[in-house]
């Protein structure tokens, strides 16, 4: 089985030009097949605000009425995506930004409404993406970039996370590849201290998970992170880290980075 890198990268790196052109710059470095995903939230909340509309998360996801829908698919589709693939080519990766809607590559359903509306938010299932599309893509030679819109089938766009759009991406493609996803954000991996970049967990399987959640150890957007991350492990994906992104060349060179997920330790 051939191998596949697939990368998330979060809003809060993103909004560094700096930190984001050595992430790059080390995504390009990385061997084989890869594929980015990449988030924006913080930029998103930022030009909401601007423009005069409340920004609001529920549990880490944003809550996406009809105008909140326009400035995510702008910021994510637009902005932020087309910076990023025009810097992978400069790089030498030759990079083709999507949103789910482009080559039908990610289809969502609408959430339904429970107790609360979330709007224009695009849930996944396992009907969602086929690896083969993905697939051909890559053979084709190109480097899949995706931001974190996707649509239903029925001309509507909708905003998904993009750490579950990465989890399902690798679950997906775990049945063609063996699969490292390496979730990259601005801390060096899990702390026992989010003070203390030091502090980092190397190992986590589901029972130490619930015990530091217990302990609070972990918290807000650590907890949907590590359930994706759970679900990626537990559905076939080989390697799952979480680690600072400019860390990522230590994957390439096989060297202790951030915090590796286990079914058990
Ligand atoms: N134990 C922990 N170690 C590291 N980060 C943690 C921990 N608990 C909670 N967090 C928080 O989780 C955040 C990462 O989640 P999120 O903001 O959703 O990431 P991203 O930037 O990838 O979207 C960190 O910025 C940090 O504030
Ligand atoms: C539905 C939902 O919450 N979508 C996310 C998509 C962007 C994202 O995931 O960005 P980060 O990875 O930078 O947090 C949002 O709009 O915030």
């Amino acid at each position: 089985m051939e191998s596949i890198h697939i990368i998330k990268i979060g809003g809060n790196v993103i909004d560094n030009s700096e930190n984001l052109y050595h992430f790059l710059q080390d995504f390009t470095g990385l061997d084989g097949y890869k594929i980015l995903v990449h988030g924006g939230g913080k930029v998103a909340t930022q030009l909401s605000e601007q423009l005069g509309l409340e920004a609001k998360l529920v549990d880490g996801r944003r809550i996406t009425d009809i105008e909140t829908l326009r400035v995510v698919t702008m910021v994510y589709g637009g902005l932020i995506n087309k910076n990023i693939v025009a810097q992978l080519q400069r790089f030498g990766t030759n990079a083709i930004g999507l949103t789910g809607a482009d080559g039908d590559f990610i289809r969502t359903k609408k959430r339904p409404v429970k107790t609360i509306d979330y709007g224009f938010v695009g849930d996944i299932d396992e009907q969602s993406i086929n690896p083969q599309n993905i697939s051909r893509l890559l053979e084709a030679g190109f480097t899949p970039v995706f931001c974190a819109i996707t649509h239903d089938g029925d001309g509507q766009l909708l905003n998904t996370n993009a750490d579950t759009i990465a989890s399902a991406l690798a679950v997906s493609l775990a049945r063609l590849y063996e699969v490292t996803l390496v979730y990259c954000f601005e801390k060096r991996g899990v702390l026992h201290d989010i003070n203390d970049e030091e502090s980092i967990i190397r190992d986590i399987d589901p029972h130490k998970y619930e015990e530091l959640k217990k302990e609070q150890i972990i918290h807000s957007g650590m907890l949907p992170k590590l359930d994706n991350a759970f679900a990626a492990i537990s559905c076939g994906v080989k390697t799952v880290i979480i680690g600072r992104s400019d860390e990522l060349g230590r994957v390439k060179n096989n060297e202790p980075f951030g915090t590796r997920l286990t079914d058990h330790i």
